[in-house]
C-alpha cells in the first residue's frame, strides 16, 4: 500500500494511504504514525534530488550543451555562446551536405526520436493507456506499463514497452486502434519485444507505399543478388528484396490485386542475368493476358507456352524432367547451386496456378501438372530451380499446394481468413491486413504483406508498377542484336 505525508495543523504531520485519481470519493484514513517536521522536509528533498539526478542522467547532453553555453555567456558574454552556437549548425549543415545518410543515421533519426519520446508517447502516455484500458490500479495504486526506448524511421516510429508483470502482447493487439488514435498515427501493429515481458509498438506514421512505384531502374548484372532481387518497397522505404535462389514464392491475391507487377518486377530485375544467360524464365501464361506482352523475351531467354491442351503441362513436365538431370548430374559433386552459363538458374512462372490444377477440366492433364509441380517445388529449391505460382483464389479446395511455396505474398485478398491460409496461422492478428487493402488501383494495386525468414511478423510491401511501355522497352533491349525482321519473326 502506498503512503503519502499530510500536514495536519503545525507539528502534526501524519501518513495517509495515498489516493492517486483526483475523482476518487475523499476517503480518511486515521492518522498512524505522527511524524517529526524535520523527517517529513528530509523524505521530500531526497525524492525531489533523486528525480533531478535522473533527469540530468537522463539528458545528459542537453543539460551538458546549455549548462556549456551558460557558462560562456556568463564569463564572456553573450556574443561568445550565439558564435559557438552559429559555427555548430554551420558544422552539422557540412556534414547533412557531404553524407546526409550518416547524418540523419547518427544525429537526425536519434535527435528526433528523443523528442518525439517526450513530446509525443511520455506526454500522453499515461492518458491513453488508462483509456485503452492497459493499466492495472491494485489497492489505490496504479500500475503503468513502461517506455524503455523510442526509435524513429522515415516513416514510423518504434517504442520498445515493458508490460506490466502479467501481461500478454495480445491485450495490446486488441486496443491497436485506440493507441493509433492516441498517438495520431495511421495504424500501430504490435511486434515480438527483445525479452520475453517487452514488446515493440510500431507506430505507422504516413504510409509510405500509398503512391504508386515506378518500374525500378533495370541493375547491372553484377547488382542482381538472387537471394533477395529488389522488386519493389517495405513500408519503412527500404528496397522489398524477393528471395528466388532456394525457394520457391507463392503469390496470391485477388483480380486486380497486382500479381502482374510482382511477377514483372522480377523479370525485370533478374533481366540482365537473362540476357547473360545465366537465368532462364520459363514462362507459363493460362490466361494469355500478362505474360504474353513478354513473350518474345521468354521465347529468346527461357521457354514460353500458353497452350490450353497439354502444351503447358508439357513445358512445366519438361522442368521437372530436367530438374531431376540436373540432380542427379550434381549428386556428390555439389551442395550448393552456383547459376553458370551451362547451368542456368531457371525460374518457372505461372501465372494462374488454378487453370493447371483445380479449373482444369481434363484430369489427366490435371493430375500431370500437379506431379510435375510437386516435383519442382519438393526438388528444384537446391539444383537451381524457382516456381513463382500466381493464384487470384486463396481458398483450401482450389489451392491445395500452397505448402509447397515456402515464400508467400499476401496481395489483397477477399476474405480475412484467407490471410491465414496464405501466410500462415495467426498472421493476420499480427497484423497482415490483406483483406482491408484497398481495391483502388492507385492506391492498393501491388500492395501486400510478406513474412520474412527472420521474422515472424508480416511486413508490407508495395510492387513497383512494371507498365506496358516498360515491358516493351525491356523487350526492345532483349532482341536488341535482331535486325528488325528477325523481331518481329521472333
Ligand atoms: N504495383 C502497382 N502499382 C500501381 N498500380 C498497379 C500495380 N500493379 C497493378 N496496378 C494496376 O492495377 C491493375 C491490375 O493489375 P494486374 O492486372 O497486375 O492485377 P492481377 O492481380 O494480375 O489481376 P488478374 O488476376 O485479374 O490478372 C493494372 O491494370 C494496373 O493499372
Amino acid at each position: 500500500m502506498a503512503w503519502e505525508f499530510r500536514k495536519i495543523r503545525p507539528g502534526e504531520n501524519v501518513a495517509v494511504e495515498s489516493q492517486r485519481d483526483p475523482f476518487a470519493a475523499p476517503k480518511w484514513a486515521p492518522p498512524v504514525w505522527h511524524m517529526p517536521e524535520a523527517l517529513v522536509l528530509l523524505v521530500n528533498a531526497v525524492r525531489v534530488l533523486v528525480r533531478v539526478v535522473v533527469f540530468l542522467v537522463r539528458n545528459i547532453v542537453p543539460v551538458s550543451a546549455a549548462a556549456g553555453l551558460g557558462w560562456l555567456a556568463y564569463t564572456y558574454g553573450w556574443t561568445v555562446p550565439v558564435l559557438v552556437v552559429a559555427l555548430v549548425l554551420v558544422l552539422l549543415g557540412t556534414w547533412a551536405a557531404a553524407d546526409r545518410s550518416s547524418f540523419v543515421r547518427y544525429l537526425a533519426r536519434p535527435v528526433r526520436a528523443r523528442w518525439r519520446s517526450a513530446w509525443t508517447y511520455r506526454r500522453h502516455w499515461q492518458p491513453v493507456l488508462v483509456t485503452a484500458g492497459l493499466t492495472k490500479t491494485h489497492k489505490g495504486r496504479e500500475y503503468l506499463p513502461s517506455i524503455v526506448r523510442v526509435r524513429c524511421g522515415p516513416t514510423s516510429d518504434r517504442v520498445l514497452v515493458r508490460m506490466l508483470k502479467g501481461q500478454a502482447p495480445d491485450a495490446w493487439e486488441r486496443v491497436t486502434a485506440n493507441l493509433a488514435h492516441g498517438f495520431g498515427a495511421v495504424l500501430v501493429r504490435v511486434r515480438e519485444g527483445d525479452r520475453p515481458g517487452r514488446i515493440w509498438l510500431e507506430f505507422v506514421r504516413h504510409d509510405a507505399l500509398a503512391f504508386p512505384l515506378p518500374a525500378l531502374p533495370i541493375p547491372s548484372p553484377s547488382a542482381v543478388d538472387l537471394s533477395g532481387v529488389v522488386v519493389g518497397r517495405t513500408e519503412d522505404g527500404s528496397p522489398w528484396r524477393l528471395r528466388l535462389l532456394g525457394t520457391h514464392v507463392l503469390i496470391a491475391g485477388a483480380t486486380g490485386a497486382g500479381k502482374g507487377s510482382v511477377i514483372w518486377s522480377t523479370v525485370r530485375a533478374l533481366l540482365p542475368l537473362m540476357l547473360a544467360g545465366l537465368v532462364e524464365v520459363w514462362a507459363i501464361d493460362p490466361k494469355r493476358m500478362e505474360l504474353s506482352y513478354g513473350r518474345p523475351l521468354f521465347e529468346r531467354y527461357g521457354r514460353y507456352s500458353s497452350d490450353p491442351h497439354g502444351g503447358m503441362v508439357k513445358l512445366l513436365e519438361e522442368a521437372a524432367e530436367d530438374m531431376n538431370a540436373r540432380a542427379e548430374e550434381f549428386a556428390g559433386v555439389t551442395r550448393s547451386f552456383a547459376p553458370s552459363t551451362s547451368h542456368p538458374f531457371r525460374v518457372v512462372i505461372v501465372d494462374e496456378l488454378a487453370f493447371l490444377t483445380a479449373y482444369c477440366p481434363e484430369r489427366d492433364l490435371r493430375k500431370r501438372a500437379e506431379s510435375a509441380l510437386a516435383v519442382l517445388t519438393s526438388q528444384g529449391r537446391s539444383v537451381g530451380y524457382c516456381v513463382i505460382g500466381a493464384q487470384q483464389d486463396a481458398r483450401k479446395e482450389v489451392n491445395n499446394q500452397r505448402n509447397l511455396f515456402p515464400d508467400r505474398i499476401a496481395l489483397r485478398l477477399d476474405e480475412d481468413e484467407q490471410v491465414d491460409m496464405v501466410l500462415g496461422d495467426g498472421a493476420r492478428d499480427r497484423g497482415a491486413l490483406a483483406d482491408q487493402i484497398s481495391s483502388v488501383p492507385e492506391v492498393g494495386a501491388g500492395v501486400g504483406y510478406v513474412r520474412l525468414e527472420t521474422s515472424p511478423d508480416p511486413i508490407r510491401v508495395r510492387a513497383a508498377y512494371v507498365s506496358d511501355d516498360d515491358i516493351q522497352e525491356m523487350v526492345a533491349l532483349a532482341l536488341a542484336d535482331l535486325d528488325a525482321g528477325e523481331a518481329e519473326a521472333a
